[in-house]
């Protein structure tokens, strides 16, 4: 079967610093994948060189099979939080509607069932009490189930997430999770930049172990055990070790 992504001997820098040096992995449909390493590993920096986001300086990317510009609207990214400007002002259902904006066309009004579907997305992150409110009077967890409706109405075959469950409390933890779950249940590909090794079990079935090149990939069950961990983090590591049963 042709990989929903195939990333292949990928290097980036910045300026003179290299980040990502010869990182290769395929990922397969219908997969839940934790892209996991220490800070600094060039796990926000795979995201973007592979969504042309930031250069490459060598390396291929293919998604289906096609270069990333022929296939852009089968792709959805929700990046840091952190990194988005939330003093712009618009409203968290306008938001939401961005996600749309490949349907709509970027010069025409959206249509009374872009609204509804919107709203619906946003109810469904427990949200639509909210839809009028500026975004920069929304809370942190409040901001990414809004940024999880709008990843939800771009109905993408493939999502890249960025840190999605970062300083999120555990009922908007639970929420996003079930929503990832929901777009796997429909077939979509998920990879996700994730920082807590203690729910790396319970929540992916594949996790990319990551530091500046692939440590190691594949099935959590088989790949995520303390000796590849140790050699992800190395001295780095605090964390006591896979769950015991
Ligand atoms: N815009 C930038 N300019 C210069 N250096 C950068 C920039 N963004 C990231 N870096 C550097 O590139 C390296 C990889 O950063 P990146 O953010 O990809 O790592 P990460 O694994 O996502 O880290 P974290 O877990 O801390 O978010 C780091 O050394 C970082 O300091």
């Amino acid at each position: 079967m042709l990989p929903v992504l195939s990333v292949e001997g990928l290097s980036a820098s910045y300026r003179k610093n290299k980040v990502l040096d010869n990182v290769v992995f395929d990922v397969e449909p219908g997969t839940m994948t934790s892209i996991v390493g220490p800070n600094g590993a060039g796990k926000s920096t795979l995201l973007k060189v592979i969504l042309e986001l930031h250069p490459r300086l060598a390396g291929k990317v293919a998604f289906f099979g096609s270069p990333y510009p022929k296939v852009k609207s089968r792709i959805g990214y929700v990046p840091q939080r952190g990194s988005v400007d939330w003093d712009f002002p618009t409203n968290a259902l306008d938001v939401v509607m961005m996600g749309l904006y490949g349907k709509i066309g970027w010069l025409k009004w959206p249509k009374r069932s872009h609204r509804e579907k919107a709203m619906e997305a946003l109810a469904e992150m427990g949200m639509a009490d909210y839809a009028s409110r500026q975004i920069s009077q929304l809370s942190g967890g409040q901001q990414q189930r809004v940024f999880l409706a709008r990843a939800l109405v771009m109905d993408a075959d493939l999502y890249f997430l960025d840190e999605p469950l970062a300083g999120v409390d555990a009922a908007t933890e639970r929420a996003i999770m079930a929503t990832l779950n929901l777009l796997k249940s429909r077939g979509r590909t998920v990879l996700v930049v994730h920082h807590d090794l203690q729910t790396v079990e319970d929540y992916f079935d594949h996790v990319l172990l990551l530091n500046r090149s692939v440590i190691a990939h594949g099935p959590t069950e088989e790949i995520f055990n303390e000796s590849n961990i140790y050699r992800t983090y190395g001295g780095t590591l605090r964390w006591r070790g896979a769950r015991s049963g």
